[in-house]
């Protein structure tokens, strides 16, 4: 321990090189539990802490009041829904996250959901795996939905919008609507991609997928009028958060063929309850949170976090600051 370094408590286990980048110039204490780390003991273990690195645990009020010395809360995460910004630069307390180094391994995932909810991957799997394919079975039962040359509506072309627009126009030959609240010229130059208002994009698209980060202004914004404006033949893929999602519509519209498919890898409440009539649908594709889960992809996010909380402790450039706290 070296009493001129400020106290980081990790409050998630990292890998060894982003942990030893980490011990290089802060006196680092980790949890070291299995699982998310209990409220009360994270609580306790902040109460002299000059830096946090997290991924989910909510950084409000009552934790940042329960850590006086706190300068700098670091995600291994893009997303940071769990940041209460308002109590964040109340406190002065500075907020990082880990854009970029992920875009690649959730565009990949994000296809991945496509390509199987279309051609009912998971579904068939199970099918063939539970002994159920015999000869002379009509093959039209068979049957799922092209995704090549077909059109994709990216709700939210951000840094990984644009990841998923290249593999899809580029690889896939795909038609390309996009809805932000902002155009994005440059997306629209290399990707053919058309700024369009919901309506269009909801009514034009074969697949429809949501890239928000959850905001107060996009919590639950997608409902059942959305799912109502979708083709009866379209998929509706969703890797940005649950919470951005009506998920009760989102059944109804699978449960009476509103929609195809979904294929989702986020949920309202995460582990989804096992008993959620979403994972009782054969049309769904259902997947963990694992949208950046590689182990490439989870070294290089914790190895930007570390960089992030070390940058942000020592006022240096370069952290990746949340845009809503830049100064
Ligand atoms: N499933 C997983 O494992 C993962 C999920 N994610 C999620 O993906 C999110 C997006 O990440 P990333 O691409 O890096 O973020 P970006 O900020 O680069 O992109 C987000 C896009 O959403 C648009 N947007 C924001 N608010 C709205 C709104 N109200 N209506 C329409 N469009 C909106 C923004 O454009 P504009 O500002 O012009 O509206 C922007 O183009 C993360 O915040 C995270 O929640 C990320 C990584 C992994
Ligand atoms: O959901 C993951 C993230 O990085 O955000």
């Amino acid at each position: 321990m070296d009493h001129g370094k400020p106290k980081v408590f990790a409050a998630k286990r990292i890998p060894p090189e982003a942990l030893a980048y980490l011990e290089q110039y802060c006196d680092v204490r980790s949890w070291d539990g299995d699982g998310p780390i209990p409220r009360e003991r994270l609580l306790a273990a902040l109460a002299d802490a000059e830096g946090l690195l997290t991924s989910g645990d909510a950084i409000d009020d009552e934790l940042l009041a329960r850590a006086p010395k706190l300068r700098a809360v670091s995600t291994v995460s893009v997303g940071y829904n769990h940041f209460d910004l308002d109590a964040m630069r109340r406190r002065g307390v500075v907020g990082t996250h880990t854009p970029y180094v992920l875009d690649d391994t959730v565009a990949d995932l994000v296809l991945a959901l496509m390509l199987s909810a279309a051609r009912r991957v998971t579904e068939l799997d199970a099918y063939v795996k539970s002994g159920r394919w015999e000869r002379g079975q009509p093959e039209a039962a068979l049957f799922g939905t092209d995704v090549h040359h077909a059109s994709l509506g990216i709700v939210g072309l951000g840094r990984i919008g644009e990841r998923i627009a290249q593999r899809a126009v580029h690889g896939f030959g795909m038609k390309l609507y996009y809805h932000n609240r902002s155009r994005n010229p440059e997306a629209e130059e290399r990707y053919g991609a058309q700024y369009v208002s919901m309506d269009e994009l909801l009514g034009e698209s074969d697949f429809v997928v949501l890239m928000t980060p959850l905001t107060p202004k996009t919590e639950r914004f997608f409902r059942k009028e959305h799912f109502d404006r979708m083709k009866p033949s379209a998929f509706f893929i969703n890797a940005s958060r649950g919470r951005t999602v009506d998920e009760n519509a989102l059944v109804e519209a699978l449960a009476t063929g509103r929609i195809r498919g979904a294929g989702l890898d986020v949920y309202e409440v995460e582990p989804v309850d096992p008993s959620h009539p979403l994972l009782a649908m054969p049309n769904v594709v259902t997947l963990p949170h694992i949208g950046s889960a590689t182990a490439q992809t989870r070294r290089d996010m914790a190895l930007t976090a570390a960089r992030n909380l070390v940058a942000s402790l020592r006022g240096d450039e370069g952290a990746y600051v949340v845009k809503e706290l830049r100064s």
